[in-house]
C-alpha cells in the first residue's frame, strides 16, 4: 500500500561541510509504504543527509518536509517534538543511554509522551523480544555486544510506530541471520503500517528488500 502523498519530501537540498560541497539540488520523495535504501562511498555525506532529514542538522538551501511540515519553519521545541513523535532514528553509534536499563532505553520514546508506565514497559518488552532480546530488559548497555546494542537501538526507533524511519547502517554489526530478522521489522513497519523508511546501507540484503535503491554521489541521488 503506497499512499500518494509523500511522508518525506526533500526539495533542492544543498549542504557543504568545511567548504566541500556534499550535495546540491538533492530531491527525494518517499511515500508511506515505501522503503528506500541509500548507498554511497564512505564520506560522501549519507549520515549528514540522514541527520538533515531528522532535523538534527540543517541544509544550506532547500527544504525538508515530514508529513507536509517543513522542518526549518519549526522552532527547536516543535522540531524536537516532531522528531520524537513522528520519526524513528537508528544512529550509526547507537546512542544507548548507559545509566538506563535496556527496557528504559526502548521505552524512552513512549515515556516522553505518556505516563502509563505498565503499558509502556509491556510495549518495550515486546519490542525487545522482537529483536531477540526479550530476556535482557533489566540489563545495561555495558553488558551487551555491539550487535545487541544495535538491536536495542532498532527496538527504540520502532517502538512508538513512527511515520518516518531513518536508519544509518542498521545491520552493520549483525550476522546475516539476525540482520534478516531486523530487516523484517523495518519491512513490516513499512508494509503493514504504511511508514516511510530511508535506510543508509552497504548491505545487499537491505538493498534487496528496498522498493528503491539510490546511490548518493557528489552529483546527488541517482538510481
Ligand atoms: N561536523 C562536521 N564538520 C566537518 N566535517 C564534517 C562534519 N560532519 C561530517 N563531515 C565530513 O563530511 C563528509 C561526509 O560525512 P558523512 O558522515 O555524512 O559521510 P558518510 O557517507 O555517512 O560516510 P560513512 O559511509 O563513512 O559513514 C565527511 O568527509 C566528513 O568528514
Amino acid at each position: 500500500m503506497i499512499s500518494p502523498l509523500p511522508i518525506l519530501d526533500v526539495r533542492a537540498l544543498a549542504k557543504s561541510v568545511e567548504s566541500r560541497q556534499l550535495f546540491a539540488d538533492l530531491s527525494l520523495a518517499v511515500a508511506g509504504g515505501e522503503l528506500v535504501a541509500i548507498l554511497g562511498e564512505s564520506g560522501v555525506g549519507k549520515s549528514t543527509l540522514l541527520n538533515i532529514l531528522a532535523g538534527l542538522d540543517t541544509g544550506d538551501a532547500g527544504e525538508v518536509r515530514v508529513e507536509g511540515v517543513e522542518l526549518d519553519a519549526l522552532d527547536e521545541v516543535r522540531r524536537t517534538r516532531l522528531r520524537r513523535e513522528r520519526i524513528g532514528f537508528v544512529f550509526q553509534a547507537f546512542h544507548i543511554l548507559p545509566y538506563l536499563t535496556l527496557r528504559q532505553n526502548v521505552a524512552l520514546p513512549l515515556a516522553l509522551v505518556s505516563s502509563r508506565a505498565r503499558e509502556i514497559d509491556a510495549r518495550a518488552d515486546a519490542m525487545l523480544a522482537a529483536v531477540g532480546l526479550g530476556a535482557r530488559g533489566e540489563s545495561y548497555a555495558r553488558d551487551l555486544s555491539g550487535g545487541e546494542l544495535q538491536r536495542v537501538a532498532i527496538a527504540r526507533a520502532l517502538v512508538h510506530e513512527p511515520a518516518l524511519i531513518l536508519a544509518d547502517e542498521p545491520t552493520g554489526n549483525l550476522d546475516p541471520e539476525t540482520a534478516r530478522g531486523v530487516l523484517r521489522l523495518f519491512a513490516e513497519a513499512v508494509r503493514n503500517r504504511g511508514a516511510a523508511a530511508v535506510i543508509v546501507t552497504h548491505s545487499a540484503a537491505t538493498a534487496e528488500i528496498a522498493d528503491r535503491v539510490l546511490t548518493l554521489t557528489a552529483k546527488g541521488l541517482r538510481p
